[in-house]
């Protein structure tokens, strides 16, 4: 495993199972949990409660999914959106068209009772395994919030407090890239950076996902049962560029199928996002962005997309981040 460049985190010392962890082990998890995050903005984890069976349900799931002639998973295309959604309609739509050209599908869901709804319903029982899986990973989602309000020296549980609205959780999507016998690079995913708080990251063992730092792309090869965790452009705000929102892409080189679930922690349309106060005032450190809503950030994102097929070009990708920062700033006194 010499090959990876980013920290394998243990997350057993927080099981639930009696004396799984002592303070020390707890401590060590959070400071490399903070490296991680100032550093590339990713890291993987193991033991993070989502049983190994459970993993190989969603990813097969998503399989038997993919797998149905197009016009049967036509049939099953969810409902647009509402228009009042965080996430307009069109994106998806557009992701999945520009997608498709690309040899890859993708769809995108959310729980009963969001604010976008967009189950199929379609294959038998399908509905039913993703249910499952959100609860899974929302579940593992709450651990890593509370890791990371540690890891930033936060006030106990006030990340939980800020987003409490679990209604805006989403499972961003299921991701499929045919498999290819054409050796050179694709692009299965376009470089993006995660427009939400974080994201956790189920992959198959085909590889395929970079992440950019100093201008290359490093592959993030597969660890087994592992989940990858990447902060998003919210929390990169939040922490007042403490954390950083790693840019990242799938390439697709493979003879094999690959698959892929993320699911997004994301932040309530009306919440106003910006560096925390506890941070900023609490500490002397001036704020590095103004503030914005989710709604207004998510349209410039796509109003500033500009996919690129050429894996050789780094910068399709537009760091929407930068659009809110505040000129260089002073330490005040
Ligand atoms: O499939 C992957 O490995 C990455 C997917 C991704 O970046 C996303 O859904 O935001
Ligand atoms: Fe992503």
């Amino acid at each position: 495993m010499a090959d990876h460049d980013f920290p394998v985190i243990d997350l057993s010392p927080f099981s639930t199972t009696p004396g799984a962890g002592d303070a020390k082990k707890k401590e060590e998890v959070i400071r490399r949990i903070r490296g991680a995050c100032s550093a590339s903005g990713l890291f993987l984890i193991v033991n993070h409660g989502i049983p190994m069976a459970a993993l190989s349900d969603t990813l097969a799931a998503a399989c038997e999914y993919f797998d149905r002639p197009a016009e049967e998973k036509l049939k099953w295309v969810p409902p647009p959106a509402d228009a009042a959604s965080a996430i307009p309609t069109g994106y998806v739509n557009r992701a999945a068209v520009e997608l498709a050209r690309n040899n890859s599908e993708m769809f995108v869901i959310a729980p009963t009772g969001s604010a976008s709804n967009v189950y199929p319903t379609e294959p038998p029982r399908f509905r039913e395994k993703m249910e499952r899986t959100f609860g899974n990973f929302q579940r593992t989602a709450k651990l890593i919030m509370t890791l990371l309000n540690d890891a930033l020296g936060l006030p106990p549980d006030l990340l939980h407090q800020y987003n409490d609205n679990k209604q805006c959780d989403r499972m961003i999507g299921h991701h499929y890239f045919k498999a290819t016998a054409d050796t050179k690079k694709m692009i299965g995913s376009y470089p993006h950076k995660d427009a939400n708080l974080f994201t956790l990251l189920l992959r198959d063992d085909v590889g395929g996902l970079e992440f950019l730092r100093n201008g290359q792309w490093i592959p993030v090869s597969p660890v087994p049962h592992s989940l990858v965790v990447n902060v998003g452009d919210f929390l990169q705000v939040l922490s007042n560029n403490e954390f950083n929102s790693v840019a990242h892409r799938v390439v697709s080189l493979s003879e094999k199928d690959r698959y892929s679930c993320a699911f997004g922690c994301q932040i309530d349309r009306d919440k106003w996002i910006e560096p925390l106060a506890e941070l900023t005032s609490w500490i002397k450190m001036a704020p590095k962005f103004k503030g914005f809503y989710p709604g207004e950030f998510l349209h410039l994102v796509i109003a500033s997309y500009k996919p690129s097929l050429d894996p050789n070009d780094t910068f399709a990708l537009i760091d929407v981040v930068n659009h809110y920062a505040l000129p260089p700033w002073t330490t005040p006194n």
